[in-house]
């Protein structure tokens, strides 16, 4: 197994896991997805519009309106989940020791003003299994925490092609973007972020 380029708080960073062509082949597998399950901008409970938009791929997405944050077999226009790709599979395969094949591949875009608050990922069944996050586009400024929302942080910039799994301790920890560094990379035709997080979820 190929091991992190750093260590931070329990998180493990592999800078530069996928290379350009490999970024522009999930870029397009992305694209495929987008076209049959259309990016919405989520509303949270409380009834604020997120700015990061948001689809999904595999057998479950996960989705909040005011009814909560929840994992979904059907996007909210009622369709069912496109396939998740292959080339995403292989990333899991490749990077996270896991058993079982991730049942979610959560699909976010940022914008120039998108970000994405502090928040543990607490909506899956069992916390034993890894949550693998992918980096396509534009540097983000990640930031890392604890168990518990006061706990210190740390923040690192995550650019195109790098990958982060959070397990073992940091998949309880609190984890966040405060910003987008617009127009950093060209991988995107339009510019901004696109995050991929792999989960298993039942
Ligand atoms: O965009 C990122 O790097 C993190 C996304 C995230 O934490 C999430 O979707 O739960
Ligand atoms: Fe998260």
């Amino acid at each position: 197994m190929v091991k992190p380029t750093l260590k931070i708080k329990g998180f493990a960073i592999y800078k530069g896991f996928l290379d350009r062509l490999a970024q522009e082949r999930l870029v397009e597998d992305i694209r495929q997805v987008a076209q049959a399950a259309p990016f919405v901008s989520p509303i949270t409970p409380s009834g604020q519009k997120m700015s990061v938009r948001m689809t999904a791929a595999g057998p479950y997405g996960w989705i909040t309106d005011r009814r909560g944050y929840r994992y979904a077999k059907h996007h909210p226009n009622g369709q069912a989940w496109p396939d998740m790709p292959p080339s995403v599979i292989q990333i899991w395969q490749n990077i996270s020791e896991a058993a079982r094949a991730p049942e979610c591949c959560l699909i976010n875009y940022y914008s120039e003003a998108a970000r994405m608050g502090l928040h543990q990922d607490k909506d899956e069944a069992s916390f034993d299994w890894p949550v693998v996050s992918v980096s396509l586009g534009d540097e983000a400024l990640f930031r890392m925490g604890g168990e518990t929302r006061g706990d210190p942080t740390q923040s690192v910039w995550l650019a195109s092609g790098d990958v982060v799994v959070m397990g073992g301790a940091a998949r309880r920890s609190f984890h966040g973007v405060d910003r987008i560094k617009f127009g950093s990379s060209a991988l995107l035709s339009k510019g901004g972020r696109i995050n991929l997080t792999m989960r298993i979820v039942t």
